[in-house]
């Protein structure tokens, strides 16, 4: 028997109780044995010999889960800001990614990886290109994914269009299962306006013939609206349940300018919405409506979207956003509380990837997060999931474990070396704008 004994902590529950416990992993199984005293854990073990984690001084959650990103943009922080979606995208981003290799985005997904890894982030949702590079940064960080190729045909030609769509599908298809199963695969088409029409449809139809779900950015700004209304006559969600991709496994970024109805059809057909509150506020495109989905019963999940709109991939910050938007978005401090975010962080995207994870019981998926409670910014602990929605940080995550394997113990990264992946990252991303400005 391989287990492992995370000793000494407090324990964040499902049903949201912070309680004094124990939690045994079965690392040959990647699931959790037994949460409870420890008297109830030396039982569960029957004896059995078990690396130690310490979490004395610390809370236990479940690993936090980034519901939207595009993680190698890690090379791209801080390289366009302040300026709204569409300028930002084709004056700055798309030509910078047009330049972007392989190799690059290997080093800026390992970046995103070490990053996430050492902010107690133990599985992602991934939209980009070069996704076989990423999925290998995945295997190797000992992560889980959801991971797609994302599509765009506004622009290409019909043979380039259609080339897009096939890899997409492909990645969907050859990728699901990966890394001992840790990595699953969805269709990504980019939005709704930078895809045609027949491309949805016909990319939909595959991906629905190949048992894989949808992923796409929805509803993000009115720019992406208004054109569909003015088309169509039709809101963008009434469009994609058209297109058939409004679907119980889909999961949508971003869902800000949704209207009623939109919510009512969303939380009909178990559409998850992955809200984005630094990307939103960064971009200015809105304030997502996240009581008012959570009430009508969307899952909502957390995503911080690409880093060079964020600009970190830290999902603590992402809580914190979303309490205080969400708040500021409904007019009350009372919309959108502390237990929300946090369930939102990591059963909600959980959920929403349609991945293990996201709770501490037994039986469950090993991730885990410990977040380090000594710390001036965070005494007196009155509550414990207060300070993990308004004032922890992703540097107070001590230790990381991900389908029972220690991805991060005391601050050291395991997985991956760090500091060589940081000076990678830094001269693909150096080398990178010297292209992009030479051209
Ligand atoms: N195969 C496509 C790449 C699409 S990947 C997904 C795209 O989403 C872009 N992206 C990043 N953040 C956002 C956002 O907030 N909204 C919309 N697109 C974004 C990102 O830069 C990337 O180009 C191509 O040939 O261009
Ligand atoms: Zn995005």
């Amino acid at each position: 028997m391989n287990y492992l004994r995370v000793r000494g902590g407090r324990v964040l529950r499902p049903d949201g109780r912070v309680e004094r416990a124990d939690v045994a992993v079965d690392r040959d199984e990647g699931t959790v044995r037994a949460v409870g005293s420890p008297d109830e854990v030396d039982e569960a073990l029957g004896g059995a010999a078990a690396e130690t984690l310490d979490a004395s001084g610390s809370l236990v959650m479940p690993g936090l889960v980034n519901a939207h990103t595009h993680v190698a943009m890690t090379l791209l922080r801080g390289y366009a800001d302040d300026k709204p979606l569409d300028p930002w995208l084709r004056e700055d981003i798309w030509p910078a990614e047009a330049e972007l290799t392989p190799d690059d985005i290997e080093a800026g997904a390992e970046l995103g990886a070490v990053e996430m890894i050492r902010s107690g982030t133990t599985a992602f949702a991934d939209m980009y290109f070069a996704m076989d590079r990423v999925a290998d940064v995945v295997d190797r960080a000992g992560l889980r994914a959801r991971l797609g190729h994302g599509v765009v045909t506004v622009g290409k030609d019909d043979a380039d269009a259609r080339a897009d769509v096939e890899e997409s599908l492909a990645v969907a298809r050859d990728l699901d299962g990966a890394a001992d199963g840790r990595i699953r695969t969805a269709f990504m088409p980019h939005s709704l306006t930078t895809v045609g029409e027949e491309f949805l449809r016909e990319g939909v139809a595959e991906a629905r013939a190949a048992g894989v779900p949808v992923h796409l950015h929805a509803n993000e700004t009115t720019d992406e609206v208004d054109p569909i209304v003015d088309e169509r006559g039709e809101r963008p969600i009434a469009y994609a349940d058209d297109l058939d991709a409004l679907g119980p496994e889909d999961f949508f970024a971003h869902g800000v300018h949704v209207d009623g109805s939109e919510i009512d059809r969303l939380a009909e057909a178990g559409t998850a919405v992955v809200h984005c509150p630094a990307s939103n506020m960064k971009l200015a495109s809105g304030m997502a409506p996240v009581r008012r989905l959570r009430e009508a019963g969307v899952t909502v999940a957390l995503g911080t979207d690409g880093a060079a709109s964020n600009n970190d991939l830290d999902v603590f910050d992402e809580m914190r956003d979303a309490a205080m938007l969400g708040k500021l978005a409904a007019d009350d401090a009372s919309a959108v509380p502390a237990a929300a975010v946090v369930e939102m962080a990591t059963a909600g995207g959980a959920d929403a990837l349609g991945l293990p994870g996201g709770r501490i019981e037994a039986g469950a998926a090993a991730d885990l997060a410990v977040v380090d409670l000594d710390a001036p910014h965070l005494t007196p602990v009155h509550d414990p999931v207060s300070h993990l929605a308004y004032a922890a940080r992703g540097s107070d995550v001590r230790h990381t474990v991900c389908d029972g394997e220690v991805l991060m113990r005391d601050r050291e990264v395991l997985t991956l070396d760090a500091d060589a992946v940081q000076e990678r990252a830094a001269a693909a991303a150096s080398d990178l704008v010297d292209r992009v400005e030479g051209n």
